[in-house]
């Protein structure tokens, strides 16, 4: 066992596929950038991680690539991440004083990857500087944050919608009672825009501008006004750059099937749950968690679809990072139920 007490600088990280949050007990979330590296290919050195990386996507001169290297929640390129884990250590650590020891790191993983892919993130995360490396499963790490009652002899039912990943969870008396990942989440919401714009306009928009589309005019269902938002993009039939308006309920077209995934995910689970904790989830409400959370109006059609109170989390971006570190403090009460597994420097 080991504590968070006195100077500990002992760490929850949310690795994600669009974002990786670093919390540290006592100060809270203290890095948030987006998982993003740019590289120089002619010297092999890292230009930029980070926020300042993510500017560089899609503007890079030839000899510079700005890569994301988690996929779907897991990792895509081991090495990438590894150096990216170890530059938000410490950056985490940065204003830390009177240390010795390297951190015992909690990181979290969606609860459907492989055995591989879960030693991949523990490698990862020693790589980087972690003195051990614990992870656990997202959807619960996603509930402690969303202070959902996840030791109680309940039923909380959590979504947690990231980049890569939806993951849904019902939990009760400190494990997770049935669960279900799909790798439909906030990066196939800005896919299916890029591609409802070249099949409607023949324009070929970046992912940045499909993201601004989802965030400023995009909604789950009908959208219940009549904005539009121009945009800029290069016309496929003449190569050249050409701005276009597009309204809310285009974009509400484009996200349908995204957000049909995501509500099936949920009834899925939802009919698999014991009978008693269904009831409970009944009572309490679904938790909706992560960025996709935002998306406007989500949590009206989850609830209409599913005939259950839905509600979003307090800082839904947040919730996973806190649960992830909060988890550190509480490994004693639920290493065998909730998927921890650890690994320390050799
Ligand atoms: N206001 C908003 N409306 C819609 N989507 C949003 C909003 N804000 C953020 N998002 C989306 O949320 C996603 C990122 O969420 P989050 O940071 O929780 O994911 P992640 O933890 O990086 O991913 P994963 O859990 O899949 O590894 C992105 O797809 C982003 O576009």
């Amino acid at each position: 066992m080991f504590g968070l007490g006195g100077f500990s600088r002992d760490m929850g990280i949310d690795l994600g596929t669009a974002n990786t949050l670093v919390y540290v007990k006592g100060k809270g979330v203290v890095v948030r950038e987006p998982s993003v590296v740019a590289f120089r290919t002619d010297t092999g050195t890292i230009e930029a991680v980070g926020n300042d990386a993510k500017n560089m996507i899609g503007r890079t001169p030839g000899n510079i690539v700005a890569l994301r290297p988690m996929k779907d929640g897991v990792i895509a390129d081991f090495e990438t991440t590894a150096i990216m884990l170890k530059h938000f250590i410490q950056q985490a650590q940065k204003n830390q004083t009177a240390f010795s020891r390297k951190p015992h790191v909690m990181v979290c993983v969606p609860s459907g990857i492989t055995a591989v892919e879960k030693r991949a993130v523990e490698d990862a995360t020693v790589q980087a500087g972690a003195r051990t490396a614990n992870t656990i499963e997202e959807p619960f790490a996603a509930a402690i944050g969303a202070n959902l009652p996840v030791w109680e002899p309940t039923g909380s039912m959590v979504v947690d919608i990231g980049g890569g990943t939806t993951e849904v969870a019902i939990i009760s008396l400190g494990g997770i009672v049935t669960s279900q990942s799909v790798r439909v989440a906030g990066d196939e919401m800005d896919d299916a825009i890029i591609q409802y714009v070249k099949k409607k306009y023949s324009l070929l928009i970046g992912e940045r501008t499909a993201e601004q589309l989802k965030f400023e005019i995009g909604s789950a269902g009908m959208p219940e006004g009549i904005e539009d938002m121009e945009i800029r993009g290069r016309d496929l039939l003449t190569g050249l750059p050409k701005t276009i308006s597009i309204s809310a309920v285009e974009i509400g077209e484009a996200l349908h099937d995204t957000v049909y995934e995501i509500v099936d995910a949920v009834k899925y689970t939802l009919e698999k749950s014991p009978p008693e904790l269904a009831a409970d989830i009944m009572d309490r409400g679904i938790v909706l968690t992560g960025g996709g959370a935002l998306l406007r109006n989500l949590d009206k059609v989850i609830s209409n679809e599913t005939k259950m109170p839905v509600l979003v989390a307090e800082n839904p971006l947040d919730c996973v990072a806190i649960g992830t570190g909060k988890a550190l403090d509480n490994l004693h009460l639920f290493r065998s139920k909730a998927g921890i597994t650890s690994r320390s420097r050799k």
